[in-house]
């Protein structure tokens, strides 16, 4: 058992393709193996959840699911512990594996009733893994609303009931994290929808068992890729060796914005860093960064620079994508000149053509503005992360990053796309995505292959706020930038 963390590098896989490695799995042992160990797997983690539990509610539902649910209780009973089961469904239509629990639970003393216990100390959810196909209802519904208001830790068993394991979506009427704390145990494969969308509130704390089966040879659906490689810089090295990053945007009234992204870039490592201000009329120097280099952006030679453009440059920047999109060595699209880009078919087929032709290129939407560029709704964006990040990728020709819980970043190519795990809600507030294009535009300065210095940088940007001081101040954009709370 394996717990999961932002560190943690691993292969995911979706519905389809867990089904598969279940049913090799299971051919390739004695019946019934897989659900005992599974059983197993969920009695030991209640425990070190729950040591001193009087009352363990375990919800089980009319699957195999509900199978894991039957097993783990009568394994904590064998224990000494009291587990409560309350079961969904007809007992002669349960699938023959939850059927044999159901029993193995009877003999060992489980109690079952018709209604949650009224006092527990731990809330087993096994109402629904994989097989979760429509909204909960009923008895269903009302179990899961109890457990999550309860304020007792809930540990979920494979998936969260109602989350689709694919997309990390949760079914109608089914809330994301509410009172109680969660954490999630799931089992042969991870899948993608725990790290995403609203899997992450929905799952908590995820734990891996492989259930004695091992790793699998199948090409992944995406991946966790962990904690990026340090770069170590050679002594013999100077400011040229990390390259060139020209932030342009920062219309009128909107300079921070590109300050932040040239902030970012500059505590990023890059070797120069140059503001190119849409505004005429902006300050000609940023005192509290003397070291960057403001310039209007009409006059930056971007042909060996990485451009990070559209940090707050408003409808302006529309004009200048044509030459950026033809001179800048690398690039980093954000914000206005994605949305740019969303409102004219030529800027559309002038960045697909630059992808086409293999020249670094990075585009960070949030869900909006991949909105956008997709056509569709904000909704049809986030019911399928993985399938937007992949479709923009593949339009444009580009790395690309979707943010928000669990970003996306997916390749042009064959690789899978990356979930990260790093980040918090402290990301949540002005700015912060304007440091991760600054951050992203450093290491692509610095030599890093585009997919790469997408993925780096989108953890070093989650990890700076996953280990911001609980004492600190509370994180800003500028203190994002410089790393640090001061
Ligand atoms: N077969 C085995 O040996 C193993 C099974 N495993 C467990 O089995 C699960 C998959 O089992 P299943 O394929 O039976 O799928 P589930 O147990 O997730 O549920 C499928 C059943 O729930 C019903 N259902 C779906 N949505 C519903 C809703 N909203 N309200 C009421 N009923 C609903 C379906 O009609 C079906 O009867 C995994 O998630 C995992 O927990 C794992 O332990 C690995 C081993
Ligand atoms: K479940």
């Amino acid at each position: 058992m394996q717990r999961i963390t932002s560190a943690t590098a691993a292969d995911l896989f979706d519905i389809a393709a867990t089904r598969r490695i279940e049913q090799a799995a299971s051919a390739a042992l004695p019946a019934h193996t897989l659900m005992r160990r599974a059983g197993l797997a969920v009695a030991k983690l209640a425990m070190a959840i729950a040591p001193h539990a009087r009352t363990i509610w375990v919800a089980c539902g009319p699957g195999n699911n509900g199978g894991d649910g039957f097993e783990a209780a009568a394994q904590l009973r064998h224990r000494g512990f009291f587990p409560v089961v309350t079961s969904i469904g007809d007992e002669g239509m349960l699938p023959p594996d939850a059927k044999a629990s159901l029993q193995r639970a009877r003999d060992a003393g489980v109690t079952f009733a018709s209604t949650p216990p009224s006092d527990y100390e731990l809330a087993i959810d096994a109402l629904l893994g994989i097989g979760s196909t429509r909204p909960p209802e009923g008895a269903m519904a009302d179990w899961l609303e109890k457990m999550h208001a309860s304020g007792q830790p809930v540990l979920c068993v494979d998936v969260p009931s109602g989350l689709n394991a694919d997309t990390g979506t949760l079914a109608q009427g089914v809330s994301p994290a509410q009172a109680s704390t969660r954490t999630c145990i799931t089992f042969l494969t991870l899948k993608p929808g725990l790290f995403t969308a609203q899997g992450r509130d929905a799952a908590g704390t995820v734990w891996f068992d492989d259930l004695g089966c091992g790793a699998f040879k199948d090409q992944p659906t995406a991946r966790i890729a962990g904690a990026p490689e340090a770069q170590p810089r050679n002594h013999a090295s100077h400011k040229g060796s990390y390259g060139d990053v020209a932030v342009i945007g920062g219309a009128s009234g909107m300079a921070g914005a590109a300050l932040l992204a040239g902030s970012a870039a500059l505590h990023g490592g890059a070797g120069r860093v140059f503001v190119g201000l849409l505004d005429p009329s902006a300050a000609p120097v940023d005192t509290a960064r003397p070291e960057l280099m403001l310039r209007d952006a009409r006059t930056l030679d971007l042909s060996s620079m990485t451009a990070v453009c559209g940090c707050g440059a408003g409808e302006a920047v529309g004009e200048l994508l044509p030459a950026v999109f033809s001179s800048a060595a690398a690039l980093v699209l954000d914000a206005d000149a994605l949305n740019a880009i969303a409102a004219d078919g030529v800027l559309q087929a002038q960045l697909a053509s630059r992808g086409k032709s293999g020249s670094p290129t990075v585009i960070t939407p949030h869900p909006l503005e991949a909105a956008r560029l997709l056509d569709r709704s904000v909704g049809e964006v986030q019911a399928d992360r993985l399938a937007a990040a992949r479709g923009l990728a593949a339009r444009f020709g580009v790395v690309a990053v979707l943010k928000g819980s669990g970003t996306v970043v997916a390749s042009p190519g064959e690789a899978p796309p990356i979930i990260n795990l790093s980040g918090n809600a402290r990301l949540a507030t002005a700015g912060t995505g304007d440091v991760l294009a600054g951050m992203i535009g450093a290491a692509l300065a610095a030599g890093r292959p585009a997919f790469e210095a997408a993925r780096e940088a989108v953890w070093q940007h989650g990890h700076i706020a996953d280990t911001w001081p609980a004492d600190a101040a509370p994180l800003t954009a500028g203190t994002l930038a410089r790393r640090a709370p001061v």
